[in-house]
């Protein structure tokens, strides 16, 4: 390998993309460290203590002027905020300057939930978001972020891009943030720079066709695709424009830009039109390597109207007809619009009646997670969840117990620790004003409900 470590091949691709200049200041800012960024959680309250500036194409996204320890920081097991790469964050400006319905949306591959928690927040209380990771541990930390993020308006999935073949014009907006080469992580993730071939990006390209022969179908007349990498080679990125267009009838999409940002467009001929990427370079953004594209499904194309069913597939999954839903919301003091269903007598609340969609969903998905599971009910009491805690519903029956960092972190590791005048029963632990979880005052000693799976162990 020469002097930069960088594979020969790879320099060669390069250089035909950016030319000998670029190339040069291309090399000196892989090798450079990277920037820490975070993107706030609109729907908690919350301002960051670090020093930081904002990012130029997110409102709610910042860059850190140091790396702190975020697992020692109570408010990121609150969901006040997601660490992600600055780069990602262009999601939000296609969702805000497009004006995208909001509907159903699919977040195909997911995990660990950067866009997927980015997607929740523009959709809130005006549609639903299926979160979809195939690989088992990963959609259990997709789960997670979902929990902690805490809007109640999405599902989680596990399954293979192949199963979600019954969802064929069902989604008003699909994403892939595909597996990719990983060019554009060279920076962060030394492994990618050793485990990357000529080969490596052809067996990449390939898999992603696979993933898009799929995902390019789910999209509904007049709906929205859009297709990210982190990864800069034309095969998984242009290339994956003209097979979109080729195989499926999408029109041409084109982002507002700011000269200022420096993000490279790039353009694609097919049938005499012209399709437009977004190429993000080290060199000339502050942010990783990344490549987003975003297509809009032709008139013509197919709609698929969810229909009602018998049963969910899941046999112990039970709706809650309207009027009790109504009233469950009543109770808990909720905005009312709320749906709810049943599993092993637990209740869950979706934000809103998306009924139909979530049956036809549950007919041919596997479920993680849906909403936010409230918790069990014993006579008038409830029991509640550590989902219900995290979540920005109202817990308007139960006291509240505010903690200091250093007893927040206690908290969170599952230690014990002196709570003096507590009232008996179920006490909600805030943080600077966001609730972290439960714990129950039985008179003689005090249960600190913090998932056992989630404790931190620093
Ligand atoms: C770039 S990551 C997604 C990152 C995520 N969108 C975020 O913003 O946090 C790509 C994901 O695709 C998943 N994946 C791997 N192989 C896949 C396949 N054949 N089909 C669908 N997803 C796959 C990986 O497990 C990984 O979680």
């Amino acid at each position: 390998m020469p002097e930069s470590n960088l594979p020969t091949d790879f320099e060669t691709q390069m250089l035909k993309l950016l030319g000998q200049a670029e190339f040069e200041q291309f090399k000196q800012a892989i090798n450079k460290p990277s920037r820490t960024s975070v993107r706030l959680n609109s729907a908690k309250t919350f301002s960051l203590n670090w020093a930081n500036s904002s990012i130029p194409w997110s409102e709610t996204g910042f860059f850190l002027e140091e790396r702190p320890s975020f697992t020692l920081d109570p408010a990121i097991h609150a969901g006040a905020y997601y660490v992600q790469e600055a780069s990602s964050m262009f999601i939000e400006h296609i969702l805000n300057s497009l004006e995208i319905p909001k509907g159903i949306y699919l977040d195909l591959a997911a995990a660990p939930g950067g866009k997927s928690t980015l997607l929740s927040g523009y959709l809130g209380d005006e549609g639903m978001l299926v979160a979809n990771e195939v690989i088992q541990p990963r959609a259990q930390i997709l789960k997670e972020n979902i929990i902690k993020w805490g809007l109640g308006n999405a599902l989680v999935t596990n399954n293979d891009p192949d199963h979600f073949a019954p969802l064929e014009g069902f989604f008003d907006l699909v994403v892939v943030d595909a597996p990719c080469s990983g060019e554009g992580m060279f920076r962060k993730d030394p492994q990618a720079r050793e485990e990357w071939s000529v080969d490596n990006v052809q067996l990449c390209s390939a898999r992603q066709k696979r993933i898009m022969d799929q995902a390019g179908a789910l999209v509904k007349a007049d709906g929205y695709l859009i297709y990210s990498t982190c990864t800069f080679n034309e095969q998984e990125n242009e290339d994956m424009i003209q097979f979109l267009t080729e195989e499926f009838s999408y029109e041409p999409v084109r982002i507002p830009l700011d000269a200022a940002w420096k993000i490279k467009e790039t353009q694609v001929e097919v049938d005499g039109k012209t399709y437009y990427g977004y190429r993000f370079f080290p060199h000339l953004v502050e942010g990783e390597g990344f490549f987003i594209t975003i297509l809009k499904r032709s008139s013509e194309a197919y709609i698929q109207e969810p229909k009602r069913v018998k049963d969910f597939k899941h046999p112990y999954l039970k709706e809650v007809f309207n009027r009790e839903s109504s009233e469950l919301d009543e109770e808990l003091g909720f905005d009312g619009n709320g749906k709810y269903y049943t599993l092993n007598d637990s209740f869950f609340r979706i934000s809103k009646d998306w009924n139909l969609h979530f049956q036809k969903i549950s007919q041919h998905l596997s479920l993680k997670y849906f909403g936010v599971e409230i918790g069990k009910k014993q006579k008038s009491d409830w029991i509640p969840t550590h989902e219900w805690a995290l979540s920005t519903l109202p817990k308007k029956d139960f006291p509240s117990h505010e903690l200091s960092e250093t007893e927040a972190i206690e908290f969170l590791r599952k230690n014990e620790f002196e709570m003096p005048d507590l009232p008996v029963g179920w006490v909600l632990i805030t943080f600077k004003n966001l609730p972290l979880g439960w714990i129950k005052n039985l008179g003689n000693r005090v249960n600190n409900y913090y998932p056992k799976e989630w404790r931190i162990r620093m």
